[in-house]
């Protein structure tokens, strides 16, 4: 199975280096003509991933259409741009698995439905989990939920994409794998204003828990199973997300914790927060589902600029209730 890569970011990078083990060929398509250059002519991603030096299999793109010729797409373009980059060429029937993690602004869809919009014809699948994308690509232990509807397709890509040091576990709850890894984003950024303004570890661990709770209740409202929402690609994904300034939402939560505002810490910035994105997306779409996400609703507002006190005061002084669900 030929695979190809669209995103030439970290994740992308990455990934193209997993699948591109035992010397198998990988075609990436980067957006930045120097990431092309870079890749093919030093093997490396000077960009964005400039610590791992890539697979000399690994060749990169300019040309969306060049990846019309291989038997699966890893899709790795930032969730606000998947459309766009769907939208270019049309690539039939060749399997598209969909790496990105939000929800797109505007329509309110999660990336596998602006998929199937975009390309029809195309079987979807959906790659999640916590994945740093420096430790996957230094070889370090990851394992992943590879969630597709045809259960033969999800097996077969498990398979492909699977590597000594990365374990990619099957399901078919595609809509539970993308929800995890889109939530999780919003999460991390409130875990890292609790870091930053330095409230504690155990408010960092009350968010986390609450916060998956708000995670699981949106889910289970989409039709996701718990199992998933407790598997890889959400409890696990949210745990790294939200313990580590690898992670860029947990990064600019902490500079919103230490007072600094989110304009100016998004601002001239080349890789992708998420969360920014989808956190009033997400608090849009739960509240006219009227499913209750209070750490969402305050991780907005701190987007916002709501001065971190008042919001945290707010969420502390909500009325007592019971802890189930
Ligand atoms: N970096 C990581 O460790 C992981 C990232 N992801 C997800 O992968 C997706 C891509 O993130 P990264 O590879 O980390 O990106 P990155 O932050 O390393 O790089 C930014 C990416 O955005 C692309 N981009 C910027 N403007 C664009 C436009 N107008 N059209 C198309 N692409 C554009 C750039 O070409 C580049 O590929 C995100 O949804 C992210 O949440 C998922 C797992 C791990
Ligand atoms: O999704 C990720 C790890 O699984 C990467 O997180 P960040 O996008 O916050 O860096």
């Amino acid at each position: 199975m030929k695979i190809g890569v669209i995103g030439g970011g970290a994740w992308g990078t990455a990934l193209a280096q997993v699948a591109a083990q035992g010397a198998a060929p990988v075609i990436l398509w980067a957006r930045e003509p120097e990431v092309v250059h870079s890749i093919n002519h030093h093997h490396v991603n000077e960009l964005f991933l400039s610590s791992v030096p890539l697979s000399p299999t690994i060749t990169a793109t300019d040309d969306l259409d060049a990846l019309r010729a291989v038997d699966a797409v890893l899709v790795v373009a930032p969730a606000q741009h998947v459309r766009a980059v769907l939208s270019a060429t049309d690539f039939g029937s060749t399997p598209l698995v969909l790496c990105a993690k939000g929800i797109e602004a505007g329509t309110r869809m999660l990336v596998g439905e602006v998929a199937r919009e975009a390309q029809p014809n195309a079987p979807i699948a959906v790659l999640s989990g916590p994945t740093f994308a420096h430790e996957v690509a230094a070889g370090l232990p990851t394992a992943v939920t590879l969630a597709c509807e045809d259960a033969a397709l999800g097996v077969a890509l498990a398979e492909r994409l699977a590597a000594p040091t990365f374990r990619t576990y099957a399901s078919d709850d595609v809509i539970g794998a993308e929800i995890g890894g889109a939530v999780k984003n919003v999460l991390a950024i409130g875990c890292g204003v609790v870091e930053g303004a330095r409230l504690g570890q155990n408010a960092r661990s009350a968010l986390i828990a609450r916060g998956f709770a708000e995670m699981t209740r949106f889910g289970l409202a989409r039709g996701a199973r718990a199992e998933t929402m407790a598997g890889l690609s959400g409890l696990g994904d949210l745990v790294l997300t939200c313990s580590s300034t690898s992670s860029r939402n947990f990064s600019l939560g902490v500079g919103l914790g230490e007072g600094r505002s989110a304009r100016e810490l998004l601002s001239d910035r080349r890789t992708v927060a998420e969360g920014a994105f989808t956190a009033p997306v997400l608090r849009d779409a739960a509240a006219e589902a009227g499913i209750d996400m209070p750490v969402c609703e305050a991780v907005c507002a701190l987007l916002d600029g709501a001065p971190v006190g008042d919001v945290i005061g707010a969420l502390l002084s909500r009325p007592l209730r019971e802890e189930r669900g």
